[in-house]
């Protein structure tokens, strides 16, 4: 199985919105990322606009060749219109508080369940895949299958947090949420803090997992090793499955 390697490239925004100018050119960046092996860009513009901007959406789908996939709390009118007009490939629904530092869990499915069977219509009308952020528990990976995803992505956080501590312990409620996914039709995607120690046992553990996200730690460590040599390490840890 293969498991695609879609980079966040919010944190180059933001370090492009720290001078206010288009250094780095985030466009240029994200092409040599695609070029440098990656599978995807992935981007989650927030209501403040602090890293990637409404304008960069129609910049980053004119040039994106692999997937193009849009995250973000479709409440605000305005993240649906532009979600809407740019048809990315993949739109991910996640829950965050319009002044969130970060996201830090998935959708109560279940208690808006109505919202999201009508939010997930209006996207996939126009034949984007909608995937929606969710924690590995079994009501709510059956309430994503429910008001109609395509895919869950599984949020990673507790298991990037506890893996040193015990990452078999950490795993377990993905792998057994994945088989549950796997059992009812939903693709599965995963995100949020994963890196380059992580990666790899998440990977193999959790079965059939399409996509990965990853910016942050991503970003980091193209300080050290550089960028192309970064998501050369990525796709790396994520190749064990393919050989199999
Ligand atoms: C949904 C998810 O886990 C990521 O999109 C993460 O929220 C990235 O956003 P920040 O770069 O703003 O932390
Ligand atoms: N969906 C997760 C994502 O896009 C990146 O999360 P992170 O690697 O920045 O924590």
């Amino acid at each position: 199985m293969k498991t695609r390697l879609s980079v966040n490239v919010n944190k180059i925004a933001l370090i492009r919105n720290a001078r206010g100018s288009n250094y780095p050119d985030l466009v240029q960046v994200s092409k040599d990322i695609e070029a440098f092996g990656a599978e995807g860009i992935t981007v989650h513009p927030r209501p403040d606009e602090r890293h990637i901007t409404y304008a960069d959406i129609p910049q980053l789908k004119a040039i994106t060749t692999t997937e193009f996939n849009i995250e973000g709390n479709p409440r605000p009118q305005k993240f649906m219109d532009m979600v809407l007009k740019n048809c990315p490939d993949q739109c991910t629904l996640v829950p965050d508080a319009e002044n969130a530092l970060t996201s830090d869990s998935g959708w109560d499915t279940i208690t808006h369940a109505s919202f999201l069977t009508e939010t997930i219509g209006a996207l996939k009308a126009k034949g984007i895949r909608v995937s929606i952020f969710c924690d590995p528990v079994a009501e709510l990976i059956e309430g994503a299958k429910k008001v109609g995803a395509d895919r869950i992505e599984f949020y990673t956080g507790p298991y990037a947090a506890n893996y040193h501590k015990d990452r078999a312990a950490a795993i377990a409620p993905y792998v057994k949420g994945a088989k549950i996914a796997q059992e009812i039709g939903l693709g599965i995607n995963a995100g949020h803090d994963l890196n380059l120690d992580n990666l790899r046992y998440f990977q193999e553990q959790v079965p059939a997992l399409l996509e990965v996200s990853i910016g942050h730690a991503l970003v980091v460590d193209s300080l050290y090793y550089g960028l192309q040599n970064t998501v050369q390490m990525y796709l790396e840890r994520l190749s064990i499955k393919d050989l199999v």
